[in-house]
């Protein structure tokens, strides 16, 4: 296990090397998950990219920090984490809340960004009375009073069979997330607005979304993605928010074509 100590917070993160000539992937998880969600991503590309993992504040193994937290306080993170690796020039995947610090990082360190990779996200996501509503039930109630609700915008009728073991996995990683820290990141998320940045993204982008995503619906992707310059737009068939853990093939073919097919000079050919 890895741990680094960022802004007064300690992060966990995993590197798996990779050919030091080919472009660091940096992935950046959904709000209530940690960065076990990528594991069936990350076997498909292990030894054709060095490859790095980490939990936000206020997920997985990382300290919740001080809150509330901001969309840039997270990419902060993801900076100073970067720094310390000495990586620059990274190709960064964000799924959802990660889509977002990318985003947030490609405005305020483009200098780490290759190319960004926004899964199941949008330069804006739900509204102000949706997070709020959400950050009450989890100061009231707690996250597994939440769990039922998430998990249909997560996840596709098939994969939440009772009697899938994998279904029955993520929602105890969901339930197991500290609610301040999930609460502080939601907030996060209400607050973030990137529609005005989007036009300004001047690296390779690549939109990716599930077609039963509940929470970042394809038409709202694809949206986004019409507004950053050249961007193109995949949608992933049989999977919902989290594509990597429902159709982990399907993304990692797209993640790989979109790497190979992006020169060096960061143009997409
Ligand atoms: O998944 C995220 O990072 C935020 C978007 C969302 O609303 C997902 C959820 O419902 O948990």
């Amino acid at each position: 296990m890895q741990f680094a100590r960022v802004n007064d917070v300690t992060i966990h993160y995993q590197v798996i090397g990779g050919p030091a000539d080919r472009p660091v992937i940096v992935f950046a998880n959904s709000l209530g998950t940690d960065f076990r969600i990528w594991r069936d991503v990350i076997v498909r590309l292990a030894g054709e990219f060095p490859i790095i993992l980490y939990d936000k504040r206020g997920h997985g193994l990382s300290d919740i920090g001080k809150t509330p937290y901001s969309i840039e306080d997270h990419a902060a993170d993801l900076a100073a984490l970067l720094d310390l690796l000495n990586v620059r020039d990274a190709v960064i995947c964000g799924l959802s809340v990660g889509g977002l610090i990318a985003q947030a990082i490609c405005q305020t360190r483009p200098d780490l960004v290759k190319a960004l990779i926004l899964c199941d996200t949008a330069s804006k996501i739900g509204s102000a009375d949706m997070w709020n509503a959400r950050i009450a039930a989890v100061e009231e109630h707690g996250i597994p009073s939440i769990v039922n609700a998430v998990m249909e915008k997560w996840f596709t009728p098939a994969f939440r069979n009772p009697d899938n073991i994998a279904f029955r996995g993520y929602c105890n990683m969901l339930a197991r997330q500290p609610n301040e820290g999930y609460a502080a990141t939601c907030a996060s998320i209400r607050d973030a607005d990137y529609t005005e940045a989007a036009a300004h993204i001047a690296v390779p982008t690549l939109c990716i979304v599930g077609d039963q995503d509940g929470s970042t619906p394809p038409d709202l992707v694809r949206k986004t993605a019409e507004l950053i310059p050249g961007a193109r737009f995949e949608v992933i068939k049989d999977a919902g928010h989290i594509p990597c853990v429902e159709q982990p093939e399907a993304l990692s073919d797209l993640i790989r074509n979109f790497i190979n097919t992006t020169n060096t000079a960061g143009e997409a050919q």
